[in-house]
């Protein structure tokens, strides 16, 4: 059982909530998936007007966690003010912490995410920092009180899969206790699993399944992956090799050539 802030979360599949063909086959896919936390964007959901309520309380009706989000916040202060709007929206203290610091890749900025995890873990919210896969920015984040950390493993909608496989490696060592959360550039399920292998917690996406041809299935799909790759996970894998192991042994062999 994943444990978030204290939370046991039975599901490591959370789905993000944008793009979807339509509220009722976002909700489809929520269910069929059996994700038990689902991430919204403040911010989107209020731009143009709207106040969001219907979709907050379909959301609501479907019993999942809301993990709310500062999606396109591109500084700490509009960040730390979209999280505490989040707050008393959603009445949770938890927030996924995203400051964007590039326009055409959304890679983070680092320097303005640590600042802001700092303001907010003292305010006591319980932060889920959108990152990279770099060891010091994620200890400055743990430094910060961040206790999950969320890397990126390709840009936010580029459905790319890992482009580091060595880094996110690497952070999984250097972490074996913080819950790693790979969010954002996953595009397809052997992406979700290559990273479960890899002994991440959990995984975080939104567009390979807010985009595809039939977003329900896709989303359970998803989700069987990710549990086929924890199972694997657990289960100690082989390590590749160089020359090949014949499967069937010699002994018993009527003729040896
Ligand atoms: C939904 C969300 O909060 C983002 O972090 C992002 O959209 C996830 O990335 P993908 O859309 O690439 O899965």
């Amino acid at each position: 059982m994943l444990d978030l802030y204290g939370s046991p979360i039975g599901s490591r599949l959370l789905l993000g909530t944008a793009r979807y063909p339509s509220p009722a086959i976002l909700a489809e896919a929520i269910t069929r998936s059996a994700t038990e936390i689902v991430t919204v964007s403040l911010r989107r959901e209020m731009a143009g007007g709207r106040n969001g309520g219907a979709f907050f309380d379909m959301i609501r009706a479907l019993g999942v966690h809301v993990l709310p989000n500062t999606a396109g916040c591109h500084g700490v202060s509009e960040a730390v003010l979209t999280a505490k709007m989040a707050r008393e929206v959603f009445r949770t203290d938890w927030i996924k912490l995203e400051v964007i610091g590039n326009h055409d890749t959304l890679q983070p900025d680092v320097f303005a995410l640590v600042e802001a995890a700092r303001i907010l873990t003292g305010e006591g919210f319980q932060v889920f920092p959108y990152t990279t896969d770099d060891l010091v920015v994620a200890e400055r984040l743990i430094d910060a009180g961040c206790q999950v950390l969320m890397p990126w493993c390709a840009p936010i909608g580029s459905a790319a899969g890992p482009h580091n496989l060595a880094a996110l490696r690497s952070m999984r060592a250097h972490f074996p206790d913080v819950p790693l959360i790979v969010d954002a550039g996953i595009g397809r399920p052997s992406h979700a699993t290559i990273v479960m292998e890899l002994g991440f917690d959990a995984v975080l996406l939104n567009t390979a399944v807010a985009g595809a041809g039939d977003p329900a299935a896709m989303a359970e799909a998803f989700a069987k992956a990710i549990d086929a790759g924890r199972q694997a996970f657990g289960a100690g894998m082989l390590e590749p090799r160089d020359m090949a192991v014949p499967s069937t042994p010699v002994i018993g062999k009527a003729v040896f050539a």
